[in-house]
């Protein structure tokens, strides 16, 4: 469906469907499950059920509590299908009414459980630490509590209020909603696309609400399915031992009284018995396909795995106390400084410091370029800044001076507000930076709403104008698309409009042309130059390419093992670098390695109707 089209090429063909977490789409998961037998057949049989039971006044032959003496114990007839009770009342009117009260009770225990246990799961996963550790304890503690006994206790309390006694049902039932919630959220707490909503200044609570529970939704339903079964079983298990039963005829009080007279008339016990096993069959088989087709994966480190990286970084370097880098003007005149920031991960074998108390400052206007290998320490550098150090980093900083503000000294809800405002982010990989949920209108007018107050027509407008500028031809269209519909350069262009659509008085691009080939790469640079000038922002552009650095920067910090080893303007930089390790960087960058004169030559043979660096102007694009 999408070729590979680079950012300024049209989209043709493309289809709008919503997609779920996963990339597929939400019609296409829908037919698939209706592809499955079981699917079919779970759904059908469900929905007569549930269809029975909302209009169990109309289906129901008699008053399900009218006793006719005369049917007392009555076998199967014409006038009463499944025949009478012990009472001599009509068996197939309870199972109708049963039917309602019966799913009733389940919605209740479910709802109570999903009340409770998914916004605290979702909460204690994405907060972590303390809200976590109570919250997982708490749940703990109730799995440990003898749910029957309080069953019981709230029984003789209430006097068998059957609806109270379903949401303690529910109670018991939370733990299971928070455990899953809470492992689904920690697995995409740390998403690129969860880190740039943050870093658009989106509160934690619009995060949650917008991008995380999207991911949370397709286990809870299939969680749902499963445990309706569990509560129909739980509540028919009370009402036949008498409790919760009361006059209410529930399929677990009929199966209450059937078991009495189960040798004399076995069929009182075997319809209620039938209808409970046909439901709870139905719901797990729905659960397990509609797992099945989900399929709900989440990629986790292995424990060995995890303890071999941490081993290899502590390896790298020991901890340090010295202090590298410089600064160039005053605090207050910077638009970003940072100064002796230190980056730490707690690891199984201790603290291990991977960035080690570095100072620089970058002036408004100026495009700083944080150059060093792989493991370096520039993407630690550059998530202290934004505040996006995973749970386990931390960073200790003397101040960090973001707009003239030591955002040190700020409130989280602070920072963050601050940072939407000043700082706009361009990450590594555009496409694992964009909610696949949401279309990209949505994803880009919601920061310009949510964070800079706009109307939606405002913040529509804003968007369209800035997908114009970055070079999208159709704005309208792309808008309307989901993330998987763009190419790699294009989903990269809108994370750059979406970046700059604030205004921001800074921009920060981690390594963001590395996961684009070549050409694409050429046409990105020269855009983010483009845009720097006009807006007179400035930029801070992490990459360890000296070849972008001649390209694109006025200054450069080297970095290697988390410290700074050289700070100076570009030109001097190549001329006579001092330390030996950018010397071997610059040399390294262009030697063998395609340069900057050479892509963009490249591209220019390629494409006739190109300017320097491949970028195409967005007449020709038009054009
Ligand atoms: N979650 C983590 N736990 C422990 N150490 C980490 C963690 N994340 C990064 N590090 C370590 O911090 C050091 C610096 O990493 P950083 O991501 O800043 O490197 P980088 O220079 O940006 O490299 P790259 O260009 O590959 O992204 C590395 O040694 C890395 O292994």
């Amino acid at each position: 469906m999408t070729e590979a089209l680079t950012g300024t090429e049209p989209i043709t063909g493309v289809t709008t469907d919503p997609v779920d977490p996963r990339g597929t789409t939400r019609r296409s998961t829908f037919a698939r499950f209706l592809r499955r037998p079981a699917g079919v057949i779970s759904i059908t049989t469900l929905a007569l059920i549930v269809l029975v039971a909302v209009f169990a006044p109309w289906l129901s032959p008699y008053d399900p509590n009218a006793v006719d003496l005369g049917l007392t114990r009555a076998l199967p007839s014409p006038e009463h299908l499944l025949g009478g009770d012990t009472a001599g009342r009509d068996v197939l009117s309870r199972l109708i009414w049963g039917t309602q009260i019966t799913l009733w009770g389940a919605l209740v225990a479910i709802g109570t459980a999903v009340v409770l246990g998914v916004p605290t799961g979702l909460v204690a996963g994405y907060t972590g630490g303390i809200v976590d550790r109570i919250g997982t304890w708490i749940s703990d503690a109730l799995q440990a509590v003898p749910g029957m006994i309080i069953l019981l206790i709230v029984a003789a309390s209430t006097r068998n209020d059957f609806t109270l006694l379903m949401i303690t049902v529910g109670v018991f039932m939370a733990p299971g909603y928070f455990r899953l919630t809470r492992s689904t959220v920690l697995s995409v707490r740390n998403e690129a696309y969860i880190d740039a909503a943050r870093v658009a200044g989106l509160s934690n609570l619009r995060i949650m609400s917008r991008h995380v529970i999207r991911v949370v939704f397709a286990p809870i339903v299939i969680q749902t399915a499963l445990t309706a079964g569990m509560a129909m079983g739980m509540q028919a298990g009370l009402q036949f031992l008498g409790i919760g039963g009361g006059t209410t005829p529930g399929w677990g009080a009929a199966m209450n009284e059937g078991f009495k007279v189960m040798r004399t008339d076995p069929l009182l016990l075997l319809w209620p018995s039938v209808a409970l096993g046909i439901t709870i069959a139905a719901l797990a088989v729905l659960g397990s396909t509609l797992a099945d087709v989900i399929s709900v994966k989440t990629v986790t480190l292995s424990r060995r795995e995890r303890r071999r990286i941490l081993a290899e970084n502590a390896a790298k370097k020991p901890a340090s106390s010295s202090t590298t880098g410089s600064l160039s003007i005053a605090a207050v005149d910077s638009a970003v400084r940072l100064e002796n920031l230190r980056v730490s991960y707690e690891t199984d074998s201790g603290e291990v410091e991977v960035v080690h108390g570095i100072t620089l400052d970058v002036a408004p206007g100026e495009v700083l370029g944080i150059v060093g290998e792989s493991g370096s320490g520039k993407s630690q550098t550059v998530f202290s800044m934004l505040d996006l150090l995973p749970q386990s980093g931390y960073y200790k900083a003397d101040a960090i001076w973001i707009g003239g503000e030591d955002v040190t000294t700020l409130s989280r809800r602070e920072r963050a507000e601050l940072l939407g405002h000043e700082i706009g982010y361009i990450p590594q990989e555009p496409m694992t930076n964009l909610d696949p949920s949401y279309t990209i209108g949505y994803q880009m007018t919601e920061p310009l709403r949510a964070v800079h107050g706009m109307s939606r027509t405002e913040a529509r407008e804003r968007a369209l104008e800035m997908l114009d500028k970055v070079g999208i031809v159709d704005p309208q269209r792309v808008m309307k698309s989901y993330p998987h519909e763009l190419s790699g350069g294009m989903a990269q262009r809108v994370l750059i409009a979406g970046a700059i659509s604030g205004k921001p008085s800074v921009l920060v691009a981690d390594e963001p042309t590395t996961a684009l080939d070549v050409t694409v790469q050429a046409e990105v640079l020269e855009l983010l130059r483009e845009l720097q000038q006009e807006y007179q922002m400035s930029l801070i552009i992490v990459t360890h390419n000296f070849g972008v650095v001649a390209d694109i920067c006025d200054r450069v910090v080297v970095m290697r093992s988390g410290s700074i080893v050289e700070i100076d303007d570009v030109g001097p930089i190549f001329a006579h670098a001092e330390n030996p390790y950018t010397r071997e960087l610059i040399a390294a960058s262009l030697d063998g390695a395609e340069s900057r004169s050479e892509i963009d030559a490249a591209f220019s043979a390629s494409a006739p109707g190109t300017q320097m660096n491949g970028a195409r102007t967005h007449e020709e694009e038009r054009a």
